[in-house]
């Protein structure tokens, strides 16, 4: 007897399935089936045949993996775009970055540069991504209007600017915003001291105290180069590492960012606590602030997401371009042309994020009962043939213009190379405005 047909509302039957988990394996003539905003089937092309799917796709000459995830950046800040380059972390902070934000910060700003940051991101990728910057309601507004999966990290600084007076005031507006967001399924609320040299040991005391109460995440720059843990030596008599520690922020909901600088005694401080780390490893080029030790890391079970920073600091927002840095990068780095191999970095892209977000049992993977979150790569172009191996050509051959299609929690956001969210010539006069406002009034 036939078993009664399974239903879905896309079934899709792409050349290559890497799906990440449970299994590291690339799949070949498997299809996957969507009904709402949910996973609902993986199978052999040919068991497809008792599906009913309103819509079926065939992509021969594609590989459909799960979307990535960009686990640190600063989306608006792609409004600033090559405004200073050629810059240790320090100089470009002080000099040029922050008197720019203060200069032109608005919701506005923000609303605008998250779009362009979106529209840059879902164009290469990424289908979640993490944020930390002024105004999070106007960076929350330009990913619910884009139907982008997003990570707010409301920043906390000591000192005031547009957003905020001091860190309490920080911390009361992000914690409204996130009650106003609680029920949102796409966005999530979270805290983002900026870094142990800009917030004082007592806001991160109490930020500590909070994130336990509530059961918050906690997103903070830590480690970034060597310049900032020698000077909290002189200061504090102690690395910003055990400082977080001692102060009760070092947890399995703790995402330590950078972390280019690492002793044995960190490695160790990481491992016990269960924190994650999101290495970031073209912005740490570009300000030649270290190298993350990123198989050291996975080696000893450190759990390791990938970011890209801010637009400023990159200057891309792509995961693509990321991954493969990440992976050329701890070759040199360990002289072992083993270290992070392709998988590893598909990883790290994808479950590696969602497991520092909290949400591996949502996204990361493609597995039934997860959320519907995954991109098409077409490799039938010159630039990525013949294949051998699809998960080498993913890390070693693409440059993310090869992504195709995306969706959101079952959502198409991108089809056949279009954005169906945002409006790019709008975008596109927004971004012009900006770029005056900010080179008229350049120092
Ligand atoms: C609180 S909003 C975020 C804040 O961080 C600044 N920023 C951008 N990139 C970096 C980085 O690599 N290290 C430290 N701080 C960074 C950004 O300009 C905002 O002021
Ligand atoms: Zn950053």
């Amino acid at each position: 007897m036939n078993s009664p047909a399974e239903s879905a509302d896309l079934l899709i039957h792409p050349g290559w399935i890497v799906p990440i988990a449970p299994s590291a394996e690339t799949l070949c003539g498997y299809s996957l089936a969507i009904r709402d905003e949910l996973i609902v089937g993986l199978m052999p092309r040919e068991d497809s045949r008792h599906w009913q799917a309103t819509k079926e796709l065939e992509l021969p000459n594609h590989v459909l993996m799960p979307g990535l995830v960009n686990a640190h950046g600063h989306a608006a800040m792609s409004l600033l775009r090559g405004y200073a380059d050629d810059q240790a972390l320090m100089p470009w902070l002080e000099q040029h970055i922050w008197p720019a934000e203060q200069r032109h910060i608005s919701e506005e700003f923000v609303y605008d540069g998250s779009t362009l940051a979106i529209a840059e991101m879902l164009r290469s990728g990424t289908t979640t991504y993490s944020d930390m910057y002024f105004f999070p309601n106007a960076s929350a507004s330009a990913a619910r209007r884009a139907g982008m999966r997003c990570q707010i990290t409301f920043p906390v600084f000591d000192h005031p600017s547009a957003w905020g007076r001091d860190a309490d005031d920080y911390i009361s507006k992000g914690l409204r915003l996130r009650d106003d967001l609680k029920h949102d399924g796409l966005i999530s609320v979270i805290f983002g001291p900026h870094a142990p040299y800009t917030v004082s040991p007592e806001s991160l005391s109490k930020i500590a105290t909070l994130a336990a109460e509530l059961d918050l995440g906690i997103h903070i720059h830590l480690h970034e180069t060597a310049g900032e843990v020698a000077q909290a030596l002189k200061t504090h008599g102690e690395r910003p590492l055990n400082t977080l520690q001692r102060l009760g922020l070092l947890g399995p909901r703790t995402q330590c960012v950078h972390m280019t600088q690492l002793n044995k005694q960190d490695l160790e401080l990481l491992v016990q606590s269960g924190a994650h780390v999101v290495h970031c490893p073209q912005s740490n080029m570009k300000l030649a602030a270290g190298a993350c030790p990123s198989h050291e890391l996975l080696a000893a079970g450190v759990n390791l997401a990938l970011g890209t920073d801010g637009a400023a600091s990159n200057n891309s927002l792509n995961l693509f371009s990321e991954m493969h840095s990440a992976a050329l990068l701890a070759k040199l780095n360990s002289s072992d042309a083993a270290a992070l191999p392709a998988y590893q970095v598909l990883k790290m892209a994808t479950l590696g994020g969602a497991r520092a977000m909290g949400l591996e049992d949502q996204i990361g993977s493609l597995e039934v009962g997860k959320q519907a979150d995954l991109i098409a790569v077409d490799l039938a172009e010159a630039a990525t043939q013949p294949v051998y191996n699809p998960q080498s050509q993913l890390v070693y051959a693409c440059n993310g213009s090869q992504v195709s299609h995306s969706w959101i929690a079952g959502r198409p956001v991108l089809e056949a190379y279009r954005l169906n969210t945002i409006d790019t010539d709008a975008l596109a006069a927004r971004t012009q405005y900006w770029q005056q406002q900010i080179a008229a009034h350049r120092i």
